[in-house]
């Protein structure tokens, strides 16, 4: 019966999408309109096949639901590949502006790829990375299947619809112009629909758990879930011009627009990049080490101080607007105060290695996962700093922006999710260990030079290029000119495209040891039925 309700549901929605297309006023909507009809047609041929086939009845609530986070573990590497490769060919095209091919315009350029790299690995590689690892992680801490049946699967694929909708969308021009908000109104209301029905998987999960307790992680997670819905569905309200184009007009305007945008920027670094990515630390830090938390009351202090202070400094994008002082100097002073639950994270983090220190010389998973704490640690005090009206006054448009954005992008959620699936692939598809463990040492040592070259090209990057930007002469006239400072940062350029290159090839590498893992290492018995405290 169900299944032919989802039948009359996606044939409709294939036939929508179609005279959507025939109508369409612009050239992404078309693309994004056909795309929505071949992922709803191909939906509908997979369920008509299934349909009045007799289903085995066998009974899987005591076996976890594996077979989501495998396809995610997958889908992780490979955005990961793609936005690190997209991330390394924009850096050049900073240095070596030919890059930005005659043919390819309006498609290859900077400005269309630059989007495209931001939400490949933000949204496609970060994103794919939390939910996996919050799947893996609320089952076996609840010692429950997830809830909802193939609901998961529905979050997978549909994420990734919305992944490609986005990533179409702005090859061919589409972008509500808010940083990484940039999809258009019809993916943000598919994307809502997605993350409701992520987030009652997961508490639902939550709440047929057979373990008394919540384990910390989770919090991280779930206020990750809630946060960004919240997040996402103030800052993208817009009007759609017509329902049959791309473009949509906002809601808020002017300095409300910029703030409420912020709002959301800000906080897509606090939960979606941060408090998600905690949650990861928390289970897989202690698992990889073998040890228990450092502190439970530790993570429940800076847990609650840090999802309550991280609201409130969105402004320190903003110093120097329109934006009223007040309001400035709010997100200054808690952006400063935010430091300590940081901190308290990266502490906690850290001494969950005490008594297994000698652990970092033999086993390079934990030494990816130490450095991944040091750079959230790092990236984490370098934020407050900036976020001084003072240092912004330096630091803000200069390259100094970038480099502390890929200190935590690169170091911190890069390396913690390498480590995340380095621990769950042998165990997804029951292995007895990783292929290769000299080449997770590669990957280490290529990822570690390749952010040192790129977090370190950009700081004296954006320190010379602010400094210049103010270098007035004895009369109070500007003394370098705008193409002055790019020419002087072509050098600084060129490292950071070494440090892509680098960090790219570490990426490959991971791809091919968890391929050959899957492929090649000796099979162990299935360890996927739902034992308590896990
Ligand atoms: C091979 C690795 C990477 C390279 C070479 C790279 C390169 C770049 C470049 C050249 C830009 C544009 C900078 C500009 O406009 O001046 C950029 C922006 C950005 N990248 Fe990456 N990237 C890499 C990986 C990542 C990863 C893994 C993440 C996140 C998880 C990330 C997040 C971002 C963000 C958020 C921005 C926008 C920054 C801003 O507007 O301030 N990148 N990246
Ligand atoms: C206590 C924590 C942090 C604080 C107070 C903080 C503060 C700041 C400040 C002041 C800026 C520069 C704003 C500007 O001049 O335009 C900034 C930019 C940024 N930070 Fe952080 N940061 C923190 C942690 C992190 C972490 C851990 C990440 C990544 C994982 C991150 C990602 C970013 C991104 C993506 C931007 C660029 C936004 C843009 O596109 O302009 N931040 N942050
Ligand atoms: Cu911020």
């Amino acid at each position: 019966m169900t299944n032919y309700m989802k039948l009359i549901v996606l044939g409709l929605i294939t036939f929508l999408a179609l005279i959507a297309a025939n109508f369409a006023r612009d050239l992404a909507y078309l693309v994004n309109a056909l795309t929505i009809a071949l992922a709803a047609g191909v939906a509908f041929i997979w369920v008509l096949r299934q349909t009045d086939e007799p289903t085995p009845q066998v009974d899987l609530s005591g076996e976890y639901m594996d077979g989501v986070i495998r396809a995610g573990a997958i889908a992780t590497a490979l955005w990961g590949v793609v936005g690190f490769l997209v991330g390394t060919f924009i850096a050049f095209q900073l240095a070596f502006p030919w890059l930005n091919f005659e043919f390819l315009q309006g498609i290859g350029n900077f400005g269309r790829l630059r989007p495209l790299h931001t939400s490949a690995v933000v949204f496609a590689f970060g994103g794919n990375a939390l939910i996996c690892t919050s799947f893996y992680v609320v089952q076996r801490t609840s010692a429950a299947r997830l809830w909802g049946g193939n609901l998961a699967w529905f979050v997978f694929w549909g994420y990734q619809l919305f992944i490609v909708l986005a990533a179409t969308g702005y090859l061919f021009g589409a972008t509500q112009s808010k940083e990484y908000a940039e999809p258009e109104w019809y993916a943000d209301l598919w994307l809502t629909v997605i993350w409701l029905s992520y987030l009652a998987v997961f508490l639902g999960t939550i709440a047929k758990r057979r373990e008394p307790h919540i384990y910390v992680a989770n919090w991280f997670y779930m206020s990750f879930i809630i946060t960004v819905a919240m997040l996402h569905v103030v800052n993208n309200l817009s009007i759609p011009v017509s329902i049959f184009g791309s473009k949509s007009v906002q809601v808020f305007s002017g300095v409300q627009d910029a703030m409420t945008q912020w709002w959301y920027g800000h906080n897509a670094v606090g939960f979606f990049l941060t408090a998600g990515f905690l949650g990861m630390m928390y289970y897989f830090v202690p698992k990889q080490a073998e040890r228990p938390v450092y502190s439970y009351k530790l993570s429940i202090i800076h847990f609650w101080a840090l999802i309550f202070i991280y609201i409130w400094a969105g402004p320190h994008h903003l110093h120097y607007t329109a934006l009223p002082d007040w309001a400035s100097t709010l997100g200054m002073v808690f952006s400063i105060v935010l430091w300590m639950p940081s901190w308290g994270g990266m502490i906690n983090g850290l001494m969950t290695l005490s008594g297994a220190w000698d652990k970092l010389r033999t086993d390079p998973i934990i030494r990816m996962m130490v450095i991944s704490i040091g750079f959230y640690g790092m990236s984490t005090f370098e934020g407050p700093m900036m976020s001084i009206r003072a240092v912004n006054s330096l630091s803000h448009y200069t390259d100094w922006t970038i480099g502390h954005v890929h200190s935590g992008a690169l170091g911190w959620n890069g390396m913690i999710t390498f480590g995340a699936l380095y621990f769950m692939v042998p165990r997804l598809w029951n292995r007895e260990g990783l292929y290769s463990l000299r080449l997770v040492s590669w990957h280490f040592w290529l990822a570690t030079i390749g952010i040192i070259l790129y977090a370190a090209s950009m700081w004296v990057s954006g320190i010379m290029e602010g400094l210049m930007w103010r270098e007035v002469d004895a009369n109070g006239f500007l003394v370098n000119s705008f193409a002055d400072v790019v020419a002087a940062k072509f050098p600084m350029n060129v490292v950071r495209g070494l440090g892509g290159v680098l960090f790219l090839a570490g990426g490959i590498v991971m791809c091919y040891n968890l391929y050959m893992t899957i492929r090649r290492s000796p099979a162990v018995e299935a360890t996927n039925s739902a034992v308590p405290a896990e």
